[in-house]
């Protein structure tokens, strides 16, 4: 493959910087010529392409955001609009695609390939850790640790005015960033989508702690969560202790900010690296991912909206380290 094209999809994650600097540099490692395609799936229906150098790459692997920019797109989701992205493709002769995404991205890679056969290799780009097929998604730490700066933050003052807190982070259908900054925090509650939230339990809860004389709550609350979100859980809380003093608190995009972790880091190189060095060796349609340690290919169907349930030992501690 001479001609590859590479674009940044759905929600930016920390991360995604990184991942863009090791497919380039892989690329024309391998001899290839490399496209950078701006604004997803949209900058590829609009020919918004160019040919990118090892040096367009220097000094970003720090950085969050992404250089390429990203979009959701929905003239992606039509056949006019994917017609227009092949006629880019092939203005370009671009042969294939390094896509850094979620899972919406890798439904589109998979219509797309359908109808025009361009092979593609992804990357799981998405800070809510929503996708099987890899341990980690790229920007999932950093946003994690993000929210546990934010919540210890947060704690400072809940303790010094004695508040209850509930604290919204983000996570759309997927509950680990809920899961990992309460565990992290200390949190007394963490509710998340994978559990249907029994809102009389958590209040009991909250009615035992105070018994024991606790002075500070924190809910973490994932906005995926089923009972309806941050505010509604705080408003429940308040109708049923009009005594507590109780704040709500959406951390919101900060979460999907800032310089990546290491660990961040390491994984977008591994990946970029293994996904152009896959494409290049005629792999395509799967996402790399890293599992125990090793990377691993898993189809593009088979990635798709994936959730690992949470165990319920962990639920069972967090219940105890809480008391
Ligand atoms: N069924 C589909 N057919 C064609 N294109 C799709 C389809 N689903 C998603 N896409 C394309 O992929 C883009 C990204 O999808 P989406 O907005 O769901 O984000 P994502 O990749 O899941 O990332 P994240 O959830 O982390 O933000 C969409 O804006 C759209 O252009
Ligand atoms: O970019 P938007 O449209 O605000 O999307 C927010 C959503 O994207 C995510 O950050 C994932 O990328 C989710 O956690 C969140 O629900
Ligand atoms: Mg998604």
């Amino acid at each position: 493959m001479r001609n590859i094209g590479i674009l940044t999809s759905g929600g930016d994650s920390p991360g995604m910087n990184a991942a863009i600097r090791a497919v380039v540099r892989t690329g024309v490692f391998l001899g290839m010529d490399v496209f950078g395609i701006r604004r997803g799936y949209q900058g590829m229906i609009e020919g918004d392409i160019f040919k990118m150098k090892t040096t367009d790459v220097s000094n970003i692997i720090q950085r969050g955001g992404t250089i390429l920019k990203t979009a959701r797109s929905k003239e992606f989701m039509t056949d006019e609009g994917m017609a227009k992205a092949y006629d880019q493709l092939q203005i370009h002769g671009i042969e294939g695609l390094i896509l850094i995404g979620g899972d919406g991205t890798f439904r589109g890679a998979n219509k797309f390939f359908e109808k025009y056969t361009i092979p593609a290799v992804g990357l799981p780009g998405t800070i809510d850790k929503d996708l099987s097929g890899t341990d980690f998604t790229i920007g999932f730490d950093t946003a994690v640790n993000t929210a546990v700066e934010a919540i210890d933050k947060i704690r400072d003052t809940a303790e010094a005015h004695d508040r209850l807190f509930v604290v919204e982070v983000m996570g759309r259908d997927a509950g680990y960033i809920a899961l990992n900054s309460g565990i992290a925090c200390g949190a007394e509650d963490i509710l998340i989508p994978e559990m249907v939230t029994d809102i009389n339990d958590v209040l009991c809860r909250i009615d035992m702690d105070e018994r024991r004389k606790k002075t500070v709550h924190i809910l973490v609350v994932a906005e995926g969560d089923d009972y309806g979100g941050s505010k509604k859980v705080a408003e429940t809380i308040m109708a049923r202790f009009p005594k507590l003093d109780v704040r709500n608190c959406v951390l919101g995009h900060i979460q999907r900010g800032g310089a990546p972790s290491y660990a961040d880091r390491v994984l977008a190189s591994r990946l970029g690296h293994a996904a152009v060095t896959a494409l290049n060796n005629g792999t395509t349609q799967v996402m790399a991912g890293i599992i125990n340690g090793e990377v691993v290919y898993t189809p593009f169907s088979n990635v798709i909206k994936g959730t690992t349930p949470v165990s319920p030992d962990m639920l069972e501690m967090i219940r105890v380290l809480s008391v």
